[in-house]
């Protein structure tokens, strides 16, 4: 443990980003025999030159022959494009929170253990980087695609202006629950933080989802549970000057999580989501031609959780206010969620919003739960919500390949989408 504060305002800079500061030690200690000790040009640009000296040294890294086991089931999840998130924004553009860090150019050709054999594909050992808990592995069985150059990155960052204000000073006391320690799970009466959810934990002690809080989320929505705005942000995108009616929000349940004003441990039951990824996951090249995907390599024979932290905002007030309208967009930076695909109707996948850091309702984390067995290897999907007959939805419709008997996408066949 260092106490030169240059060196802790510069760990201060790459944690930021998601990078632990045991992988940026060497680096920056490489810079500083290469600069001659000239902090000056390190510290530049905010530490511009460390971030691209990092991730650099771990393109090099990148892992050639990367040898999964049968045994273990394989799968992924993956998430948000552009088009597949914007669930609402500002007229002038969408104040944007970007996802993740990671360029993945440089794979390798390699041999990787499927299911049915040995077979000949590209691989990388872990698209994360090493910034999640898990290793993320990627496989191209098929040896014709490249990625997109993403840059991978485990936490949200706020782009911009987006009006995003996480400080412990908004969190009133009836938000969190100082009184608490340990495990509030295993407390004899729920704290606060279960107000939300009607004074019951949703989370079991295994970490999982309770079931009838997830059958609650996953019921159909009747018409109380939407909200219509007065100027809605998602038809002011489509049409400044002239936006239709608002077509509603569906006000959905939320997960409320303990986090640092409370006065539980980090391995309170009530904190998963925030935890991080800890399934093993796969984002690999779909043979159905939908691009990249994601499935699980072991077997969730209970219904599990994993975070994935993509944004939204509904109308959770009669005017929301421009800068208030917050979307997640993946595009350039992103973690495995991005790869998630679409399925209609009988996705396995479910997405809940997640309350941590913030009792403001504007920015959450969305967390995918699996809502059914998934075998290994088996594509993690979910449903995106997309109404293939409307063009112009913020959700860019593409030609629907999901192969579910309920598809949506099917009167789209043979008709030039956008
Ligand atoms: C969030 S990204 C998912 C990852 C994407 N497959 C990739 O390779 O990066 C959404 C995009 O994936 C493709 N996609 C997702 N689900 C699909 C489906 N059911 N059928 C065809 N393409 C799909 C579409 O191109 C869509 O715009």
């Amino acid at each position: 443990m260092t106490n030169n504060p240059r060196v802790l305002k510069a760990f201060k800079a790459t944690r930021a980003l998601g990078i632990p500061d045991r992988l940026v030690k060497p680096v920056l200690k490489n810079l500083l025999a290469v600069y001659n000790k000239n902090w000056e040009l390190i510290e530049e640009d905010n530490y511009r030159t460390l971030v691209d000296a990092y991730f650099e040294s771990q393109d090099n890294k990148v892992h050639q022959g990367v040898t999964l086991f049968t045994s273990l089931a394989s799968s992924e999840v993956g998430t948000s494009g552009r088009d597949a998130l914007h669930v609402s924004g500002p007229s002038k553009g969408p104040c944007r929170i970007e996802h993740s860090q990671a360029d993945l150019n440089g794979m390798g050709s390699s041999c990787l253990i499927t299911r049915e054999g040995k077979k000949p594909i590209k691989s990388l050992d872990d698209i994360s980087k090493s910034t999640e808990k898990v290793k993320i592995s990627l496989a191209d069985e098929i040896g014709n695609e490249s990625l997109p150059k993403f840059n991978y990155i485990p936490d949200n960052i706020v782009y911009q202006h987006a009006n995003v204000n996480i400080s412990l000073a908004r969190i009133s006391d009836e938000d969190c629950c100082i009184g608490c320690s340990g495990d509030c799970l295993s407390s004899e009466f729920p704290c606060a933080c279960a107000q939300e959810t009607c004074g019951d934990f949703v989370y079991t002690k295994q970490g999982l989802l309770k079931e009838d809080f997830l059958t609650a989320c996953m019921r159909e929505p009747d018409k109380q549970s939407f909200f219509y705005c007065q100027d809605c942000p998602h038809e002011r995108l489509k049409n400044e000057y002239m936006p239709e009616k608002c077509k509603g929000h569906h006000i959905r349940k939320f997960i409320k999580e303990c986090w640092r004003k409370c006065g539980c441990n980090l391995w309170c039951g009530n904190r998963v989501v925030q935890r991080g990824i800890s399934c093993k996951l796969q984002v690999f090249l779909t043979p159905e031609g939908k691009g990249w995907g994601v499935r699980t390599l072991e077997q969730w024979s209970e219904r599990h959780t994993y975070p994935v932290t993509l944004d939204a905002d509904w109308g959770s007030e009669r005017v929301l206010r421009d800068e208030d309208a917050l979307c997640l967009d993946a595009t350039f930076h992103g973690n495995v969620a991005r790869f998630i695909n679409h399925r209609c109707c009988d996705a396995n996948l479910i997405d809940i919003p997640v309350q941590v850091e913030t009792p403001d309702r504007h920015y959450y984390h969305l967390a995918f739960f699996t809502t059914r067995t998934v075998s290994d290897f088996e594509e993690l999907t979910w449903d995106y919500g997309i109404d293939f007959d409307d063009l112009e939805h913020p959700i860019e419709a593409f030609q629907c390949n999901c192969g579910s008997v309920a598809c949506r996408g099917k009167r789209q066949k043979g008709r030039k989408v956008r």
